[in-house]
């Protein structure tokens, strides 16, 4: 069974009193109970939003880490220093940080293997730019993408994972994906975890799509079944518009 799943990215937005307000107001009515609800904050939010979030049954997960336990990396947060403030979720390979941080396929794939060795739950993003689309390149490029992330890993821990994809194009700019487009390319990545894995690995990975999502379209994404959630960002800023995108998604259930 795939648990459904609404994560909020809020990228370098809230301050920790913007973001412990959002906390004070956000209302979810028990639908935590059905739905893996996370919002991922900036570092210095974390340790309050442990606190602040427990009653409400949302988890808290940061938007990238080092894989290395420590070390001279200046600037950098280790995965250990996130579990011991109570972080489960991490958001790793995000479209940018790929083109504004450099990050790799190969620091995507070190990320994932030390998020799952520290019990985080990874959140590996993957998808294409507008020119890459253009060229007809999507499924090459989001095929490379995954089994560059998980390659190595057990069965286990890709069944542990959580997938998005996030079409660079459809980022921040109020162009969604058509459901169709996301369910086609989501369907293929579970084609190639079970090629890379077997199928039963593929049917319980869990597949999120990105990319302007709002209360107002995600049940249209969610309508075949095939995609478990959303990574969202801007719609996941505002307590209103949040809790409507995890009510909308506690209507589906478990799918698998
Ligand atoms: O990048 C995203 C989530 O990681 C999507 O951002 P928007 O929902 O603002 O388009």
């Amino acid at each position: 069974m795939r648990r459904s799943v609404i994560a909020g990215n809020w990228k370098m937005y809230k301050t920790v009193a913007e973001a412990l307000e959002f906390f004070s107001t956000v209302q979810l009515a028990g639908k935590t109970d059905s739905v893996e609800t996370v919002v991922c904050a900036p570092f210095i939010t974390l340790p309050a939003l442990v606190k602040e979030a427990k009653e409400s049954g949302i988890r808290i997960g940061a938007q990238n880490m080092h894989w290395e336990e420590e070390g001279a990396y200046t600037g950098e947060i280790s995965p250990s220093m996130l579990t011991e403030q109570g972080v489960t979720h991490v958001i790793i390979g995000h479209s940018e940080r790929r083109a504004a941080f450099a990050e790799t396929d190969e620091s995507v794939r070190l990320k994932t293997r030390s998020a799952l060795d520290h019990q985080l739950t990874p959140i590996v993003c993957v998808g294409e730019t507008l020119e890459e689309r253009e060229a007809g390149r999507t499924r090459e490029l989001v095929r490379e993408q995954v089994v560059a992330a998980i390659r190595g890993l057990s069965s286990e821990e890709v069944s542990r994972l959580i997938l998005a994809y996030e079409p660079v194009w459809a980022i921040g700019t109020g162009r969604s994906a058509t459901a169709e487009d996301a369910t086609d390319v989501i369907r293929f990545i579970r084609k190639s975890v079970a090629d890379q894995f077997d199928q039963q690995v593929a049917n319980e990975v869990r597949i999120l799509y990105g990319g302007s999502v709002k209360p107002d379209n995600i049940e249209s994404f969610l309508q075949t079944g095939e995609i478990d959630g959303a990574l969202v960002g801007g719609a996941s800023l505002d307590p209103g518009s949040f809790a409507r995108l995890v009510e909308v998604t506690a209507r589906r259930g478990d799918v698998g």
